[in-house]
């Protein structure tokens, strides 16, 4: 009898160029994305082996890590970033390469520019030397970040050897609550799960509460597959993803765009497939979810409070929140939002979609960030700032007090200037709070973008719910 297969193995299957017993399937690569920081040595590679790159027109670049978000019109300061992007526009230039650099309206973080230009497809296959290449599983393509060899061997061949993953499906039931997002949902799964728990596994997230989501929440979640170890996070393609496919610069047209909407519409998976394991998550009781500790797994609700070692089973997770805790600078029982914020990030692949950056505007319009406290919004792409200056959003953040910068990774990791000083706390709506982060001895929270705005208004963590109403 045959046996259904899930929508990981369909995308799979149509992509292995070569199979053989004892050894890695090779994948057929749609689309390689490229940025400043994992791509140096691959280029050099190709140059000492006298090789050219296969497929260019599959190949794009952007600069992303090392540029800054101020004075874009000034050459770049910091010799180590600038060294960098001069390098990436050198090798686009000697290759071939499409590169999107500072100063083009389509540059911006890689994971928001593939979406945004319609590269980003259901069905495809997807690498870049990046982590957080899951983003665009949220599209049903299955997109996983490679190491820098693999980089060179996709530049040479356009294929990447893969051994078959195991699959696992986060089902989530129910509607997430009024106020309550997809980033709360992907960091209480996180919590739940641990950071290690999607190990080996190419996960499919679907349920009501995924369906309901927009492509923008739905890459918020894929975005954060790799926090807890998957290698993938992939979506079922629906009619909310043709419809964000529709019209953008690279979607097929025409004839062309029906003949694709009937192939990915079967890009689902079957009724009687099987994954190798299975979590299920009900949305209706999710509530803000903000982290303490140093990994994306160390979170609680808004309202609790800081644990203390005693409350975790195991050792490991004992001897982990002791020295979270010490990082970090909390006393456990402390509410969490009782913590005071120096800094406020709203950018990052994870948040900084013009759906985020309206969400945290709706919170801010009227209101002013709190004494003592900045806040520094970072569109994730030019398009996206140029579109939330269109709406009239860069004045709500500037009214409000909040910085409005130029396009790019910026605070996430502080590759470029913005990085916290040694002690500073940030409420970030990025994807990662470990030791250092943003910046030398800096303190992460990870929080959703209604809270990075609720957070920037009193002060201290807090969701749009414990605001005076405004007049
Ligand atoms: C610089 C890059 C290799 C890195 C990644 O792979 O994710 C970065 O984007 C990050 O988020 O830490
Ligand atoms: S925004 Fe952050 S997580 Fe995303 S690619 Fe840049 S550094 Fe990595």
């Amino acid at each position: 009898m045959a046996v259904g297969r899930t929508l990981a193995e369909k995308v799979w299957d149509e992509h292995v160029v070569r199979a053989g017993d004892n050894e890695p399937d090779l994948l057929f690569i749609d689309l390689h994305l490229v940025h400043e920081v994992t791509s140096p040595q691959a280029f050099e590679g190709l140059r000492l082996a006298g090789r050219r790159v296969r497929r260019p027109d599959l190949t794009i670049a952007t600069e992303d890590h090392n540029v800054p978000t101020i004075d874009l019109d000034r050459p770049i300061k910091d010799p180590v970033s600038r060294t960098q992007v001069e390098t990436l526009r050198r090798n686009a230039e000697e290759f071939g390469i499409r590169l999107h650099a500072l100063g083009d309206d389509d540059q911006g973080i890689v994971h928001i520019i593939g979406p945004q230009l319609g590269l980003t497809q259901p069905g495809a296959t997807i690498v870049c030397g990046d982590s957080h290449t899951s983003t665009h599983g949220a599209f049903g393509a299955l997109a996983f970040g490679i190491g820098t060899s693999e980089v060179e061997h996709v530049l040479a061949t356009q294929t990447l050897p893969q051994s078959r993953l195991k699959t696992m499906a986060v089902t989530v039931n129910g509607s997430l609550p009024e106020g309550v997002t997809a980033k709360d949902l992907v960091l209480t799964l996180i919590a739940e799960v641990g950071t290690g728990g999607g190990q080996g596994y190419v996960v499919e997230y679907r349920g009501q509460a995924i369906r309901e989501l927009s492509m923008e929440a739905r890459m918020t979640i894929c975005n954060m597959s790799i926090e807890w170890g998957a290698k993938a996070g992939m979506v079922a393609p629906d009619q909310t993803t043709f419809d964000y496919v529709q019209g953008r610069a690279s979607a097929p047209t025409g004839a062309e765009w029906d003949a694709a909407v009937e192939h990915w519409t079967s890009l689902r998976t079957d009724d009687d497939a099987v994954f190798d394991e299975e979590v299920v998550l009900d949305a209706s009781t999710m509530t803000p979810f903000v982290t303490w500790g140093t990994n994306p797994g160390q979170g609680v609700p808004l309202g609790a409070s800081v644990p203390a070692p005693e409350d975790f089973e195991e050792e490991g997770d004992q001897v982990a929140c002791r020295k979270a805790l010490s990082y970090m600078g909390l006393e456990a029982g402390t509410p969490m939002r009782d913590i005071a914020v120096d800094t406020v990030f709203l950018g990052s692949c994870t948040n900084a979609r013009i759906e985020d950056l309206r969400a945290a505007a709706d919170v801010l319009r009227g209101r002013s960030v709190a004494d003592g406290t900045r806040m520094l919004v970072v569109p994730g792409s030019v398009r996206v700032r140029l579109q939330a200056e269109d709406e009239g959003l860069d004045v709500v953040f500037k009214d409000a007090g909040a910085e409005w910068r130029g396009a790019g990774c910026s605070m996430c990791l502080g590759m470029n200037a913005d990085t916290l000083e040694p002690g500073e706390r940030c409420a970030s709506t990025s994807n990662r709070n470990f030791e250092g982060r943003q910046g030398k001895g800096g303190r992460t929270h990870l929080v959703s973008p209604l809270v990075a705005a609720a957070t920037a208004v009193r002060g201290t963590l807090s969701a749009p719910a414990d605001l005076a109403p405004i007049g």
